[in-house]
């Protein structure tokens, strides 16, 4: 297979900045110059744009990007719809229910699949069809995707590797992803995933509504929780390879599978907005409470998908990474609540500190939780017992966790195979039955 990297033309892999006008050409002189469609494109490429939001969408929320590649993407055979797959959107096939979900760690595939063959839906919400919601996933793989390229037309895919190494190569270069790191494909972006650690599983969100960017920070200012400049695009990367393969698409809520006689992987230069990125979770500059009080979740934001209501996201990704915790006189775990959000959780690495004990397997690395609009949570007994007895005088160092939320505005609603999954926690609800009671009216 013949691969050439944009190493001769930059030095590093990667280009920093979250949604900046990036430049890159794996080859010298392969983007033209002062025009974006010339008669005739350099080295005989063809071009081609890929447009991620409405041609009119107002400046600062365009996302558009143009692709000099070998041959347009409209090449390939025509696509078959496949038989249904444990990967899709059917969220109507159980009743949503009020109950507090969780989920042991999802398992390793037992026979061989690749990164599409091993994505499992476990919840989502909306659909393709009204550019709005979620679909949420695990996928857990132990083999490379060869000679298989996928997109999805439905949704960006925001991708939380939890256990092994991804490489994956897209169309407009190739992204490095590790465990307490996220990828970000647009929309309709074709790729390959291989796994360099040979086994890999992590959690997927499918973004149906507007492209995921970085929140307002208010009064915070100018800087702080997801830096921009922490946030990587792949320099351009192609590969020159002829051969029977296959591409997938996702396309409302189906997948289909196409013959093609080239790798896609086939863009040698391309400028714009619009691009796959990285970023590592540990970068993220964590704000909370200097005083006391626990603040609320949105503290915590990395990326935002905003819905047509201002202030009320489609999807906000929240991480609730180390740090430490200095309220004084004040409970230090997420406080109980019900919200008119939905939440699902995953643990990439370490304890939760709302879920120091619990039931079974508790809240583990690669398990997830389900909380739904106005269903009450909170700690556990385990965890509201240590918070009460701990002396708020002294700094406390919450280290080894990455916890994640996907957080909706739609009610998320379990797939039937999450439902009958033998993973669900039959017995999650007790983590909360030992909350006792201690209201005395004598006593203030
Ligand atoms: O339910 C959870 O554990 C997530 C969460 C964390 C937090 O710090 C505040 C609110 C909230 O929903
Ligand atoms: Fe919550």
């Amino acid at each position: 297979m013949t691969t050439k990297t944009a190493d001769t033309v930059l030095a590093a892999g990667y280009m920093s900045g979250f949604g900046n006008e990036f430049a890159t050409e794996a080859l010298p002189g392969a983007l033209p110059r002062g025009q974006n469609s010339p008669q005739r494109v350099p080295y005989g490429l063809y071009a081609e744009q890929l447009s991620g939001t409405a041609f009119t969408a107002p400046r600062h929320m365009n996302r558009r990007s143009w692709l000099y590649r070998i041959r347009p993407a409209a090449l390939h055979q025509p696509f078959r719809l496949l038989a249904d797959g444990r990967f899709h959107n059917r969220f109507d096939e159980a009743p949503a229910t009020p109950n507090q979900l969780r989920w042991d760690p999802f398992p390793l595939p037992q026979a061989p699949a690749d990164f599409v063959d091993g994505l499992f839906t476990v919840a989502g919400n909306g659909g393709a069809a009204a550019q709005s919601g979620v679909g949420i996933h695990v996928y857990a793989a132990n083999r490379p995707m060869q000679g298989r390229y996928f997109y999805d037309a439905d949704a960006e895919l925001l991708i939380v590797p939890q256990q092994g190494r991804l490489r994956i190569a897209t169309e407009l270069g190739v992204l490095d992803v590790a465990p307490v790191e996220i990828a970000v494909i647009p929309r309709g972006v074709r790729f390959r995933v291989e796994l360099p650690d040979g086994t890999a599983r992590g959690y997927v969100c499918e973004n149906f509504g507007a492209p995921l960017r970085l929140p307002e920070l208010g009064p915070i200012g100018a800087n702080g929780l997801a830096n921009a400049r922490d946030f990587l695009a792949p320099v351009a990367a192609y590969e020159d390879v002829e051969g029977d393969f296959e591409l997938l698409a996702k396309f409302q809520g189906a997948l289909w599978s196409a013959r093609l006689g080239h790798s896609p992987l086939d863009v040698v230069a391309w400028h714009g907005n619009l691009a796959p990125y990285k970023y590592d979770l540990n970068r993220f500059n964590t704000i909370g409470s200097i005083s006391y009080d626990h603040p609320d979740p949105s503290i915590f934001t990395v990326l935002t998908s905003p819905s047509d209501t201002p202030g009320t996201a489609n999807m906000d990704f929240a991480i609730f990474p180390p740090r430490w915790l200095v309220a004084e006189h004040t409970f230090r775990p997420p406080w109980f609540h019900r919200n008119v959000a939905s939440e699902f959780m995953g643990l990439v690495h370490g304890v939760y500190d709302a879920k120091e004990g619990g039931a079974k397997g508790g809240f583990a690395p690669g398990g997830a939780s389900l909380h739904n609009c106005m269903s009450g949570h909170g700690p556990d007994a385990a965890s509201y017992a240590k918070a009460v007895a701990i002396d708020t005088s002294k700094p406390q160092h919450v280290v080894d966790t990455m916890a994640f939320m996907f957080e909706t505005r739609l009610v998320i609603r379990p797939t039937r195979q999450a439902l009958e999954a033998p993973g669900l926690q039959a017995d999650y609800w007790r983590c909360w039955q030992d909350l006792g009671k201690h209201f005395d009216p004598e006593r203030r």
